[in-house]
């Protein structure tokens, strides 16, 4: 990790400092492929627009090759004007990039299956033959368009062979791309493996080659798996919003910030206009036709609902003491709870007091213990709470 020079003993630099990665956002590639991802042209320039005024640094689009209208699409969300800078998604083919080249973005993210599952069923060439095809495809670009960002990823990396894989990684660096990509296709690498193998890729790509990780959910761990190839020196990382993508999808963007927010508040807020979170949630929760999920990182209907009267008590003095992150920062607010069969004392005062009522330590006891109890049987909502209240202190 880089050395902050303007840490000092009572600002030490944050342990995982928010400007050492970068976001790509692929919910134009990635998300294309989710079973409800089939954006228009209209919703590619609304995605595109948003997730720039947000500050994603860089954008993925699908590869031109799937259609006369993808290629189109993407010359018209390159020719926008954005700060974000687009990558479109191809196959380390010569087809595939002499189509992509004209199209305006800055640069080519080149991917090759190595593991045995995918030589044998996607495309059939060995270890020997796709570092070929890199050659051919990398020198080809660098020659001719020697502007553009190049990336190449050995997609399904963690089922392939280590040694295989430093071959390609340590070819292509030698080539000069700028980003080598480490794929968890199948969702399937723990965050240790995750952390070791960067780690190890590190140790043969040169020192200003970037390294990128793409992370499936399959089995839960995309947002900590992305976390762990940052601990472990990654620069980029790949993500959608709300996750969307094949299967289960990705490491979902207001999962990862939240995750890296804990890290290095400050560098967060300075890199993106995080209180966007919802709107952009929202956006693709409306084009995929699908609720938010209630327990979504961050924007969830009740990702900051806060109900037992042990953390209500300390929600009131200090919201801190239940929430990791502030919500105010993302854009949504917190909800109190105040009357269920959990809640206690403290949060009936308060609510009261709100209210403008005052009650006596007993009759504080009383109506506490009528609202639990009412609460068993019974689904009470604020207004429910404010009549009772009302109520008992005239009782
Ligand atoms: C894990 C991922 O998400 S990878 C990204 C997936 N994205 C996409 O598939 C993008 C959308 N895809 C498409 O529109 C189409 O699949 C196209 C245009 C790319 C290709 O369409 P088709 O020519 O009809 O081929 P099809 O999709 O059936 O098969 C895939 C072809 O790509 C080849 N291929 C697979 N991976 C690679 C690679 N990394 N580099 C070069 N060729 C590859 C396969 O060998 C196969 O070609 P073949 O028929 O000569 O054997
Ligand atoms: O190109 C990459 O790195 C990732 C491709 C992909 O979507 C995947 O492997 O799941
Ligand atoms: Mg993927």
């Amino acid at each position: 990790m880089t050395q902050d020079p303007t840490a000092t003993a009572e600002h030490p630099a944050p342990l995982i400092p928010a400007r050492s990665w970068a976001i790509i956002d692929s919910t134009l590639r990635e998300g294309e492929q989710f079973a409800r991802g089939n954006f228009k042209t209209d919703d590619k320039i609304e995605i595109a627009r948003a997730l720039d005024a947000f500050g994603a640094e860089f954008i993925e689009v699908t590869t031109p090759m799937v259609s006369a209208q993808t290629h189109a699409d993407i010359r018209r969300l390159t020719s926008l004007g954005l700060n974000a800078k687009f990558l479109t998604h191809v196959r380390c083919h010569m087809d595939d990039v002499q189509r992509a080249v004209d199209t305006g973005v800055d640069g080519l993210d080149l991917l090759f299956g190595t593991s045995s599952f995918l030589r044998e069923f996607s495309h059939g060439k060995n270890i020997g033959q796709i570092i070929e095809a890199a050659q051919e495809v990398i020198s080809w670009i660098k020659t001719n368009h020697p502007d553009l960002q190049i990336r190449f990823s050995a997609e399904d990396t963690f089922r392939s062979e280590e040694a295989d894989l430093m071959a390609v990684y340590k070819a292509v660096s030698d080539l000069g791309v700028h980003r080598v990509g480490l794929a968890d296709t199948v969702g399937v690498a723990t965050p240790r493996q995750v952390y070791t193998l960067v780690r190890e890729v590190r140790k043969v790509i040169h020192a200003e080659c970037g390294i990128e990780f793409h992370g499936h959910n399959d089995t839960g761990c995309a947002v900590s798996n992305a976390y762990e190839a940052v601990e472990a020196g990654a620069t980029h990382i790949d993500t959608t919003i709300l996750g969307i993508g094949e299967r289960n999808g990705i490491t979902p963007l207001g999962g990862f910030l939240a995750r890296m927010f804990t890290f290095d508040p400050q560098g967060l807020i300075d890199k993106y206009n995080l209180d966007m979170l919802p709107e952009l949630d929202r956006m693709i929760a409306r084009m995929v036709d699908l609720p938010i999920p209630w327990n979504n990182y961050l924007t969830g209907e009740f990702a900051y609902n806060h109900k037992a009267g042990m953390h209500l008590k300390a929600i009131y003095l200090n919201p801190g003491a239940y929430e990791a992150i502030p919500p105010g920062v993302f854009g949504v607010g917190r909800r109190i709870q105040a009357a269920s069969k959990v809640t206690g004392k403290h949060a009936i005062a308060y609510k009261a007091r709100e209210m403008g009522l005052h009650y006596g330590e007993d009759a504080l006891r009383r109506v506490t213990d009528h609202i639990k109890a009412l609460a068993e049987h019974n689904e009470l909502d604020d207004e429910h709470l404010e009549t009772l209240l009302r109520e008992w202190v005239s009782a």
